[in-house]
């Protein structure tokens, strides 16, 4: 199969390494240099360290050469979620569509079903969602993703070319609920992070969030039009889990350095990497209010990222609410 992976960060990088043993992939990326350095040393150092990449994985600054590339095959949109529109609104025809970005886009509020769908209304579009440190992937060890569309040739095609191994892909049609999983776990990894490093807060605290992170994540995604089993599943508590217990995570991150008192502009620019939680945070809780639906953890997460409560403050508000039956 020919496939071509649109974004070499982290994520794109990976997916593309990840396939590249079965298939003829072309990885895209935008700046001409890191594709001569990835082609030099076979690896992408800025986004993934001294991990070797696959001998056979190609990489090209020619986004025309990508698209051609991937003709009839399968093409992967793996940049931050800033990045799809521009991306599936420049495709020259209507071909389908893979995306790996979690997240709702910023200004307009939307998933990246809803931005296909007003693009592409014709054409096949699907996320691949999931626990899925890009490290890990890149290194072989064990992972399970889910590929999410309404288009069962699509889910197929996302499983012919990254099944594996070392890497299982589910799929499903609930495209939903596992958008809506992989959007809302980064903000509540920011909030697990702030919870674990302030210190007066425990595990206890920890496995609260989560829970709680779990519910509200998925009154959201009902109110959205997914299933509420879909939360239960790889994008919604598996990646749950993972983003806001591994130390891998950059949302986890974000955090972490709020907690220790560090401003976000400093955060953001040591990270080096995006942090999709940063910019999702304040559109999930406007489309939760637009349906009513209530986000507490959420809400907190915004409080402290727009800077107008102290991570401190926050917990004590969290804890200060009302009881209320589970
Ligand atoms: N890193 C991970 O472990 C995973 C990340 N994701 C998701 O994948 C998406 C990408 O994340 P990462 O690769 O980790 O981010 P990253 O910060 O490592 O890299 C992002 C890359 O995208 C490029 N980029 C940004 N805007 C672009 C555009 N408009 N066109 C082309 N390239 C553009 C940047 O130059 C950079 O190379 C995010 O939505 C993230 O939530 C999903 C699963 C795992
Ligand atoms: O989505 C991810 C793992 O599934 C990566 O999470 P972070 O963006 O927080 O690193």
């Amino acid at each position: 199969m020919k496939i071509a992976v649109l974004g070499a960060g982290a994520w794109g990088t990976a997916l593309a390494a990840a396939a590249a043993p079965r298939h003829e992939v072309l990885l895209w990326t935008r700046d001409a240099a890191q594709a001569a350095e990835i082609a030099a040393t076979g690896r992408n150092t800025r986004y993934l360290g001294d991990e070797p990449l696959p001998a056979g994985l190609r990489v090209s600054a020619d986004r025309d050469a990508a698209l051609a590339h991937c003709e009839g095959g399968l093409l992967v949109v793996a940049t931050p979620m800033a990045g799809l529109r521009e991306h599936l609104g420049s495709l020259p025809d209507e071909r389908p569509a893979l995306w790996a970005c979690k997240g709702f886009e910023s200004g307009t509020g939307l998933l990246g079903h809803e931005i296909a769908r007003e693009l592409r209304p014709g054409a096949a579009g699907g996320v691949l969602s999931g626990p899925s440190f890009a490290l890990e992937v890149l290194r072989g060890q064990p992972t399970a993703l889910v590929a999410a569309s309404e288009s069962d040739a699509l889910a197929a095609a996302a499983v012919e070319a990254f099944h594996s191994e070392s890497l299982r892909v589910y799929t499903a049609r609930d495209i939903v609920g596992v958008e809506v999983g992989g959007a809302v776990k980064n903000v509540l990894a920011i909030a697990t992070g702030i919870g674990d490093g302030l210190a007066a807060t425990g595990l206890n605290a920890r496995a609260a969030l989560v829970t709680r992170g779990l519910a509200e994540m998925t009154r959201l995604g009902v109110a959205l039009g997914g299933q509420a089993a879909t939360f239960m599943g790889l994008s919604g508590l598996g990646d749950l889990v993972l983003t806001a217990t591994g130390d891998l995570s950059r949302n986890r991150k974000v955090g972490l350095a709020l907690a220790a008192g560090k401003a976000l502009p400093d955060i953001l620019a040591e990270l080096g990497h995006v942090s999709e939680g940063v910019y999702s945070a304040a559109t999930v809780l406007q489309r939760a209010r637009a349906l009513g639906v209530e986000m507490p953890i959420t809400e907190a997460v915004v409080e402290v990222l727009e800077g107008r409560v102290s991570p401190e403050t926050a917990l004590r508000r969290l804890m200060g609410r009302q009881s209320k039956a589970e």
